[in-house]
């Protein structure tokens, strides 16, 4: 069978071998840790082969590198919508929209069967996520094994998944032109810097996803297993004056307390002559993204999420 799932007897699903991967850096320019690994690679890639598999590292916003910037004129990480990648006009169009065209040619079409199997995108965040790996879907079993292989590979270092399949918060990335889209956000490292401790957190991970496909193009089966992800839930932004101006600023009990719990009631902004500004949700959530730099423009001083656990069927090879 192709493209997809099914179920067998077993409830075992079965997937087509993975056999054409990209990693993708620079989908914003000022995320050095992708944008260094994938110039490395694309120098050298023994480092990232595998057998059978045919890995191509790419640079996705080449200008917004040169310039080390988010983007030039919009962000790549939410063009890849239907209308853009369809869109007419040629050199009139954005450069970002441009660039998700040509990705489009290149690693899909989105949602065809001539996509790529896997596509890895890698970011940097500001906020102290640690490391994260970023699903659009809780029904693929395909990624979630990959979460599943990937958490104990990485262990006793911790290795969270950021669920995003939020109908209003989700966006059209890069990755998604891919049947299996997988980001990695790893943090905190500034913009435009590298940091030893990021870079190679964001290497090691990517070295156990290799594996995992490996393994599975080789015929290993993977039996049902569960997964714990962080699910998006809320988007909450800044308290801002008439004018749209910031009037507070991330709670110092909050800054830097990604994953950890936000009960009702407890501080998360804090206005410049000190007063607190309280949670006012129902139950407790799970912040992250917590004061993204390149999220003041997008109206997010943190999301909220909520801890799930999802079931993944076994899968196998078809
Ligand atoms: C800080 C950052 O760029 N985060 C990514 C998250 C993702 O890849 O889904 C973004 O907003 O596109
Ligand atoms: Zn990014």
């Amino acid at each position: 069978m192709s493209n997809g799932s099914s179920n067998n007897n077993n409830n075992t699903a079965r997937f087509d071998a993975a056999r054409r991967v990209a990693i993708f850096g620079g989908t914003h320019g000022n995320e050095m840790s992708g944008v260094t690994l994938v110039n490395l690679w694309m120098q050298n890639s023994a480092e990232i082969q595998r057998k059978g598999l045919e890995i191509k590292p790419f640079l996705t916003n080449p200008k917004a590198v040169e310039k080390c910037v988010r983007y030039v004129d919009t962000d790549l990480n939410r063009a890849f919508t239907q209308e853009n990648l369809s869109a007419t006009g040629g050199d009139e169009l954005p450069y970002e929209v441009q660039r998700a065209q040509e990705i489009n040619r290149m690693f899909g079409p989105k949602g065809s069967a001539e996509a790529y199997d896997v596509i890895f995108d890698l970011h940097n965040t500001t906020s102290n996520m640690g490391c994260t790996l970023i699903l659009e879907s809780s029904k693929d079993a395909f990624n979630l094994q990959m979460m599943n292989y990937i958490k104990k590979a990485f262990a006793p270092a911790s290795c969270l998944v950021l669920l995003n399949e939020h109908p209003l918060l989700k966006y059209s990335t890069s990755r998604s032109v891919a049947k299996h889209p997988v980001g990695m956000e790893v943090g905190p490292q500034p913009q435009g810097v590298l940091r030893s401790n990021i870079f190679e957190a964001m290497r090691v991970i990517l070295k156990h996803a290799l594996d995992f496909i490996s393994l599975f193009n080789e015929g290993m089966e993977f039996p049902p297993c569960t997964v714990e992800v962080f699910r998006v839930l809320e988007r909450m932004d800044y308290p801002r004056d008439a004018n749209g101006n910031i009037i507070a600023m991330v709670h110092p009990n909050l800054q830097d307390c990604d994953w950890e719990p936000l009960n009702p009631g407890d501080p998360m902004f804090q206005t410049f002559d000190g007063k607190s500004i309280h949670y006012q949700g129902s139950s407790t959530v799970y912040p992250t993204f917590i004061n993204e730099a390149a999220y003041y423009e997008k109206q997010q001083a943190f999301v909220t999420t909520r801890r799930e656990t999802l079931a993944a069927s076994a899968i196998r090879k078809a």
